[in-house]
Parts: C-alpha cells; structure tokens; sequence
C-alpha cells in the first residue's frame, strides 16, 4: 500500500468505526497532530474537567470533613468495584483503588509469600517492568527467598510452557504482566495461572498496560493477585492512584505488611492493636487519595457506555492498522516489527525498532508527534482505542517515514 492509499484507507476506518464518536470526548491538545502515548498517560475527558471543579466546589469546599463519613471513605471499594465489573471480570468485593501500582506489588508480594510458608522461590521474567522486578529483589531480600527468571523474548513473551518449566514445590509466587510493556505481548493469564497453581505457587498479575483496553476475567481464570495503574487507558491523571484485586478466597487470611488506621477493623475506635478490616478493605494503608481517584471514574463509565468488548475489538483494528502502514512505509527503510503479529498475542501497542529511533523520537516531540521512546532503540505506538482514530495512527506513522528520509 502506499503512503496515499494508507491515508484513504484511515479515512474510510474512522468513517465505519462505531466508536469514532467517542474522541470528542476528551479534551483537545493543543498543538498535537498525533498523540500515540495514551499507553503512558492517557487524555483527559471533558467530564473530568467539570467533575473535578464541582468535586472542589460542592464537595470539598461544602461538605468539608463531613465529606469522609458521607461518602469519600468508600470511593476505593466503589470505583474498584465499577473497575471490576467494567474491564476486570471481576465480582464485587474485590478490587480496592490504592497507593501506587508500586506500593500494591510490594502489599500483593508480601502476603502472597506470607501464605506459602516454607517456599523458597518468587518466579518472574526478566523483561517484565523494572518496578516489578526491582520489588521482587526487595520482597526476596527481606524474606531469605530467591529470585528464578523465566524467559521473556524481547518480541515474543511469557509462555505457559516457559512458566512450567520454572515452577514446582519451591514456587511461591509468580509475577508476570498481562500485557509486556515493552513487546505488547498479551499473555495467556488463564494458562500460565493455571500451570502455576498445579505446582503449589500463587500468581499475580500486573495489568497496568492492558487494564481499559485488554478485557480481563480475573475470576473466571482464578487469577490470585493482580494490580495495575489507572493513568494509562483508565485516563486517571498524572500520579492517580492504583488498584489492586485479591480474589475473595485469599482475604480472611491476607497479611497486610503495612498495617495502617483504614484497614483496620474500627478505625474510629482508636484502640490498642491492629485488627484488619474485613474483606477487601484491609488492604488500605492511610488516607485514600481521593482526588486522584475522581478521574479514573469517568473513564469507567466512558468504557462501561463503549463496551470492553467494543474497546478491545477497535485495539485490535488500530494495532492491525499499524502494522500494515509500519510494513508497508517503513520496512523498507529497516524498522523491524518487535511487537506479536498474531492479534490474539498482542495489547493495544506496537513496538518498532531502528537504531535512528532516539533522535527520531525527540524530533517528532517538537512537531506535536508524540510517541514513546524506550531502550534499545524502541518507538512505542500506543493506541488508546477510544481517544485514538486511524488517521491519527497514520498521521504519526508518516511522520516517522519523513524522519527517516531526512
Ligand atoms: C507494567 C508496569 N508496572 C508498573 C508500572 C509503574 O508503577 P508506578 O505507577 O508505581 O510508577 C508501569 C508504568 O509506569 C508499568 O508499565
Ligand atoms: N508512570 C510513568 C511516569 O511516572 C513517568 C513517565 C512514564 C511513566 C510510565 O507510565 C511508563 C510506562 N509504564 C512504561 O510502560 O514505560
């Protein structure tokens, strides 16, 4: 296809595309022609914008501290349960919105080693997210386990059969990510889970680049643990907070390592001794974030009106769109697909590779081009599927191509 034909072609997509509507939305940028980087920090919604003004207004500015007995204490079990329901699959009672997704893996390992008491080993890959990892060492530093990498290629990722091949009776918990950040390789959740339960171990699930674009079924799959960021497709703001998902059979016997006032029994009661919350709850620390958690509201009913069904079929069609323009304009000039061409392997971005790529990068951020840039030499194309529309995939695509014929 040529670059002409690809253009017409986006037009025609955007023209059938039953979610185009949504994009309006969201509030513009200005000065930016393409923005493929909702997979670091998705757009704001207009919605966003009045909510958060009338929240300062009625709520804060009104209600004042009368605000956390009236409602704001049970914003994290709510919007968690509205995330649950939405893109989760996941049945009431839960999920919590909390912390940071760093925090949470750190709350999540922990109790997670706490319940396999005797098991010497956290299994993880070694291209999973440098947070993961690094608090992985940490947790296995503090509880005398060892680290066993499973591995991960930079293009392909983690398999059922990679994981088999690592866990047995020493396994206390693996930690994998749905989506790879780097590849976009979709795992098989419901496969490796699985594969890990049968030697003993528990497994939690990072799905901070897939939540909001990839559906998941974190119950039907019999997931354990799973965290994941709200900034990316959940558009909950620069710093919103995380969530976590702890299916309900692990939370009578959950191990709180950070045993704060909110997740105890009677926070009001001010008494002597931690007693943990019942359910869900008893993964709160302190204080819930509640401005931060205004965003990522909006962006559940945004999904819950769309469909996770509709979302994730319109993932599919700007990722395949993607890699017919990238084959198509920039093979020739030796950009390399590192991202699954199987559909069913793949998130809601793409990576491509070309040694130029650094500077090409930070050329494109000067035109209002925004992609990602990530080591070696990686330009990310994230596509959120109800902000981004096919000619703005295109628009970013031919930018690379006049980039790379500089
Ligand atoms: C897979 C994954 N895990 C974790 C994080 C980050 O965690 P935090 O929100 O705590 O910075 C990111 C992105 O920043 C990520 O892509
Ligand atoms: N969380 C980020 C931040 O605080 C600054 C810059 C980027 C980010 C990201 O989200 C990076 C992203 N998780 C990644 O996959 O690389």
């Amino acid at each position: 296809m040529t670059e002409p034909d690809l253009l017409i072609a986006a037009k025609e997509l955007d023209a059938a595309d039953p979610l185009a509507g949504f994009r309006d939305r969201f509030l513009p940028a200005d000065g930016v022609s393409s923005y493929l980087d909702g997979n670091s920090l998705g757009r704001p919604l207009r919605a966003t914008e009045e909510h958060l003004q009338g929240f300062v207004r009625e709520q804060w500015g009104g209600r004042l501290i009368r605000g956390w007995d009236e409602q704001w204490l049970e914003l994290p079990q709510q919007i968690g349960d509205e995330l649950g329901a939405t893109a989760l699959g996941a049945a009431a009672g839960q999920c919590i919105v909390a912390d940071s997704t760093t925090v949470l893996l750190y709350k999540l390992g922990r109790a997670a080693v706490a319940a396999r008491p005797g098991r010497t080993e956290i299994v993880l890959d070694a291209d999973n997210f440098p947070t993961d990892r690094y608090v992985m060492e940490g947790i296995a530093r503090e509880c005398g386990l060892t680290l066993r990498w499973v591995r991960a290629d930079y293009d392909g990722g983690v398999s059922a059969e990679a994981v088999a091949a690592c866990v047995g009776p020493q396994t206390a918990l693996a930690v994998f990510s749905h989506v790879a950040y780097r590849s976009g390789f979709l795992a098989d959740a419901e496969a490796i889970t699985s594969v890990v339960h049968a030697a003993g171990g528990l497994v939690l699930w990072d799905l901070c680049h897939s939540a909001g674009a990839v559906p998941a079924q974190l119950d039907a799959w019999n997931v354990d643990y799973a965290v994941g960021c709200s900034y990316k497709y959940l558009n909950g703001g620069p710093g919103a907070p995380a969530w976590a998902y702890v299916a309900s059979r692990h939370q009578a016997d959950f191990q709180q390592p950070i045993q704060g006032w909110l997740g105890s029994a009677d926070p009001f009661g001010m008494a002597q001794g931690y007693q943990p919350a019942a359910g869900i709850r008893r993964l709160v620390s302190g204080t819930p974030p509640v401005l931060g958690m205004l965003p990522m509201r909006d962006m559940i009913a945004l999904i819950a009106e769309a469909g996770i069904g509709a979302v994730r079929a319109k993932s599919v069609a700007l990722t395949e769109y993607a890699l017919t323009a990238v084959d198509a304009l920039l093979a020739p000039h030796g950009v390399v697909v590192a991202s699954p061409r199987d559909a069913a392997q793949r998130g809601s971005h793409i990576t491509i590779d070309h040694p130029a790529f650094k500077a090409v990068t930070a050329a494109l951020w000067e035109q209002g081009i925004i992609p990602d840039y990530r080591n070696p030499s990686g330009i990310r194309l994230g596509l959120s599927p109800l902000s981004t529309s096919f000619e703005e995939t295109f628009t970013g695509i031919s930018a690379v191509l006049a980039e790379l014929r500089r």
